[in-house]
């Protein structure tokens, strides 16, 4: 492997009612990634609980108690591998619940956390209906860390949906943006990949999007396709709606030669971009 690249392993997994069997499965998979000699591994949007707003009190944890933590950290230190941990419903001390994402660096550290921004409240005729809002609160921060040797842009699902934040995490030196995220069968089809590929050809940046696996029995169809996608739009490595290990490797040359040969960042006319002058 070049020194200039990293591998990732996404981790598109079974979710199941049952919160002990989601951990399980979930540590499972990140030890395989381990054993693909991943340095970072990544779990799906709310990898511990079935993706229904009535489900997240249930299911929720209060940092650093509670089994799914433990797993998170115990996990990323026995295998000397950072772990994104998708998400999960957070309790905080005020009884709030978030959609959260804990990150664990190589010895098991609490490395970075990132709540949900914006809250996927939505009314589609004939299709998708929820409204997050109505249990969850929304995050407040956006979060860029280094890990791995790199340096990360963490969002959920709905976040990718608001090219503002992507390019602000770019912005901020991140070379790789993560989104787990649940997908239904409304919006997955249509916008999934599009939306992962318009963030990373934005942003010059790879994106890499971690979903749950589908499964005939289950009450919502989820869309699956994990895919990771290079600075250039093109799509790296993708699965199908089955659970699957997706491995990538993510090489920051590619991403400097698209940037010299295309400097897009570099053309960007803030000048212009401020409505204020023009009212
Ligand atoms: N589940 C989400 O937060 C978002 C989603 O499904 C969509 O944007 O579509």
């Amino acid at each position: 492997m070049k020194s200039s690249s990293i591998t990732i392993g996404i981790c598109q997994l079974t979710v199941t009612p049952d919160k002990a069997l989601n951990i399980r499965n979930a540590e499972r998979m990140l030890k395989g990634a381990a054993k693909e000699k991943c340095q970072v591994a990544i779990l799906p949007e709310m990898f511990n609980c079935p993706y229904e707003a009535e489900l997240f009190s249930r299911y929720a944890e209060s940092y650093p108690d509670g089994d799914t933590f433990t797993m998170l950290s115990q996990t990323a230190a026995q295998e000397r591998m950072v772990v994104v941990g998708g998400s999960i419903p957070e309790r905080d001390e005020r009884g709030n619940i978030y959609n959260t994402c804990f990150i664990f660096d190589e010895e098991g550290r609490l490395l970075g956390r990132h709540r949900k921004i914006h809250l996927f409240d939505v009314e589609i005729a004939g299709g998708t209906v929820f409204k997050e809002s109505n249990i969850l609160s929304a995050g407040q921060d956006i979060t860029v860390i280094k890990a791995a040797g790199l340096t990360l842009g963490i969002g959920i699902c709905y976040d990718i949906r608001f090219p503002e934040l992507s390019r602000l995490m770019a912005l901020a030196g991140a070379k790789l943006l993560i989104f787990p995220g649940v997908f239904g069968m409304t919006t997955g089809p249509a916008h999934w990949e599009l939306l992962m590929r318009s963030r990373a050809v934005d942003n010059q940046v790879f994106v890499a999007g971690a979903a749950p696996a589908n499964f005939p029995e289950a009450l919502d169809q989820v869309y699956g396709h994990s895919m990771v996608v290079d600075p250039w739009g093109q799509i790296i490595s993708v699965a199908d709606d089955k659970e699957k290990l997706l491995i990538a490797e993510i090489d920051l040359e590619i991403l400097n030669k698209v940037r010299r040969e295309l400097p897009l960042l570099q053309h960007r006319r803030t000048d212009v971009y401020d409505l204020r002058q023009k009212m």
